[in-house]
């Protein structure tokens, strides 16, 4: 099991008037090759969870297994843990640093003392990862790329570090669209060809309902609900209860079922509820 985490709970501050528990008890396991969505409202604990699952943060109660080692354990090296479980965090183009994309890629393959030849086959492969072609980019300065090039090159920065688990906190947050479209196509890749095990921070439901197997929905340092993102998208209520919402296609199903069209209400992306449409329009409904 790539990541497994049990009773965790973590309290900031402790025994001071600021104190504030920001992960109540928290179990979870997440399988090979899985592509897990959390999701919940600002201040429901998505970042406090994530950062225990690279050591960045230590459980006040709990545990946090890596490929079924605890991380906390003595004698367990977090720089070993850091090296499987990678994390993106948000607005990752602000570290970019380096004069040519190359470089900048293979910053964290240097530090760990790999050959040059080594080095070179994980920036190409981690360029291959996010979409990027090697002869254009390697050369270029990261500074002058589009938004989303930008992102991309920071992600392959923490791929080429060839983690086993990849966490990416709001990936799209703050581009444009097509910088959106563009980094949103590469995860889906990352997950579909190369089976990599995902996990994804976002605040946009249509995104995780396009690309996550299943969901996990915190609020307040609680997980609330669990599913595939077919079965989290029907509890509707209890979303928007937590602050949440579904995902645009299924406000449009519910309105178009008011007025008495035969949709099915279960859709959750574009696609299916073009389908659906295009359905209603051959049976001459619409
Ligand atoms: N360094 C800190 N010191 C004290 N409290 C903190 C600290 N970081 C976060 N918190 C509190 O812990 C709770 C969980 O915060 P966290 O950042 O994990 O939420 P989040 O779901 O990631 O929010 P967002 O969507 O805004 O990123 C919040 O109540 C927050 O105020």
């Amino acid at each position: 099991m790539p990541v497994k985490v049990e009773n965790l709970t973590y309290v900031y501050m402790p025994n001071t008037p600021f104190e504030k528990k920001a992960l109540d008890n928290i179990n979870l396991e997440i399988k090979d090759g899985e592509f897990v969505g959390l999701i919940g409202h600002t201040g429901s604990g998505k970042s406090t969870l994530i950062q225990q699952l690279n050591g960045l943060l230590k459980p006040t109660f709990g545990k946090v297994y890596i490929d079924d080692i605890s991380i906390t354990d003595k004698g367990i090296s977090l720089k070993s843990i850091r090296q499987k479980v990678g994390i993106v965090f948000q607005y990752p183009e602000h570290q970019l640093f380096e004069e040519t994309v190359y470089k900048d890629i293979a910053f964290g393959p240097t530090n760990l003392g790999l050959t040059n030849e080594e080095i070179e086959k994980r920036v190409k492969r981690a360029m291959d990862f996010v979409g990027l072609d090697y002869e254009t980019y390697k050369d270029r300065s990261p500074f002058e790329l589009s938004g989303g090039q930008k992102r991309r090159v920071a992600i392959a920065g923490v791929l080429a570090m060839e983690p086993k688990v990849l966490i990416l906190d709001e990936p799209t947050a703050g581009l444009d669209p097509k910088g959106r479209d563009e980094v949103l196509k590469q995860i889906k890749r990352m997950h579909k060809e190369y089976k990599m095990t995902i996990i994804m921070v976002t605040h946009s439901m249509d995104e995780v309902a396009q690309l996550a197997d299943r969901l996990i929905v915190l609020d307040k340092g609680k997980i609330v609900i669990e599913g595939s993102p077919r079965e989290v998208f029907n509890q509707i209520d209890t979303l928007e209860k937590i602050g949440l919402s579904v995902p645009q296609v299924k406000y449009l199903a519910k309105k178009l079922k008011e007025k008495g069209f035969n949709i099915n209400e279960d859709i959750i992306t574009l696609e299916e509820a073009k389908r659906e449409i295009l359905r209603l329009f051959k049976e001459r409904k619409i």
